[in-house]
């Protein structure tokens, strides 16, 4: 049986050397830098720190990037905004990237944040809050049965690819695949810099749920990213979702991953919810070949304490998928 691997985001909560050798220590077997939030030139000395933590602990970690890729983000932001249930505010407030306003019509809702918030547009240039939240900086945006058009990978994707072995990037996560077509692009921008890393193919919404089986070829692993993917198909349909997904990656022996809060309250609490205890032992006895956590260990008020729930759940679910 393959060992499972088990990754941490990387952010502000996280980047000290001794937290991070912690997290090693309890069994994360790499880091994910997602590059929504940073570059890699501007993540010279968390990756020191990560090289050095995984050192002392005689790990040769796993380093993901996370591209931009199609994904549509509010725009960054010094203070949060908090949005009020029912209050109108400004788009213009929201910061929604210049490519989407032609979207921005009167009826359309739009979520943020993968989900959490909900706006509609209205026809004087301003927005009426739906479900209200904290905006901060580079969150989602979601515009409910709405094509947009963008490309696999951003400039700013194309430069952190090219200055990727300097940072000793073993692995590239490609985000809303919507085709074998994202891939195959992806693959050429690799080759271009002579860089064979691994490829997980995020699935995030429809259009690579209904490519899922021909993206196998192109890709060493699939991430079933519930955040946004759950935006987009609607959050009642995601755990039928889930399992179809990981059915299907079964069949055809493929890799994947189950991300996404996985011990969410674990950013705001010491211990998790049974819920989410319950959540990561299906996911590995189920067959999950890596599971990883995000906000719990980027920006939440306890990353060793989840990085060791989570390693210990699925180090026991492991043990008794073996049976
Ligand atoms: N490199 C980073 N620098 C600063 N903040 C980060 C970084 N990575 C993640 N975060 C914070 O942690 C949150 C959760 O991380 P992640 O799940 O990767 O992002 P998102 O939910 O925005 O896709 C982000 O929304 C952001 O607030
Ligand atoms: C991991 C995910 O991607 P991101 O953090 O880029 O939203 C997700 O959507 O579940």
């Amino acid at each position: 049986m393959k060992k499972l691997k088990i990754y941490g985001t990387l952010g502000p909560a996280c980047q000290k050397a001794e937290v991070l050798e912690n997290m090693f220590r309890t069994g994360m077997s790499g880091v994910r830098l997602n590059l929504s939030h940073t570059t890699l030139s501007q993540s010279k000395e968390i990756l020191g720190q990560v090289f050095q933590a995984a050192q002392r602990c005689k790990i040769q970690p796993e380093i993901l990037i996370d591209m931009i890729g199609p994904e549509i983000r509010t725009g960054k932001r010094e203070r949060a905004l908090i949005l009020e249930k029912g209050k109108s505010y400004f788009l213009s407030q929201l910061r929604f990237p210049d490519f989407v306003k032609p979207y921005c019509i009167p009826g359309q809702h739009v979520l943020v944040d993968d989900g959490k918030m909900e706006i509609e547009i209205q026809d004087n240039g301003q927005v009426q809050v739906l479900r209200e939240g904290i905006l901060e900086s580079r969150k989602t945006v979601f515009f409910p049965g709405v094509q947009i058009d963008c490309p696999a990978l951003t400039e700013q994707d194309v430069e952190n690819l090219r200055v990727a072995k300097d940072y000793g990037v073993t692995g590239i996560m490609q985000p809303f695949v919507r085709g074998p077509r994202d891939l195959a692009h992806v693959k050429k921008v690799l080759d271009s810099f002579g860089l064979s890393l691994k490829v997980l193919a995020k699935i995030e919404n429809q259009d690579g749920i209904d490519h899922l089986e021909s993206l196998f070829p192109y890709c060493d692993e699939i991430v079933i990213a519930r955040g946004d993917l759950g935006s987009s198909i609607g959050l009642c349909q995601l755990p039928r979702i889930q399992r179809r997904i990981e059915a299907a990656c079964h069949k055809h022996h493929k890799p994947y991953m189950v991300v996404t809060e996985m011990l969410d309250s674990m950013q705001r609490q010491p211990t998790p919810t049974r819920a989410e205890v319950n959540d990561i032992y299906d996911a590995v006895i189920r067959g999950a070949s890596s599971i990883m956590l995000t906000g719990e260990s980027a920006k939440g008020k306890y990353p060793e304490e989840a990085m060791r729930y989570f390693c210990t759940i699925a180090q026991m679910a492991l043990e008794d998928r073996k049976i």
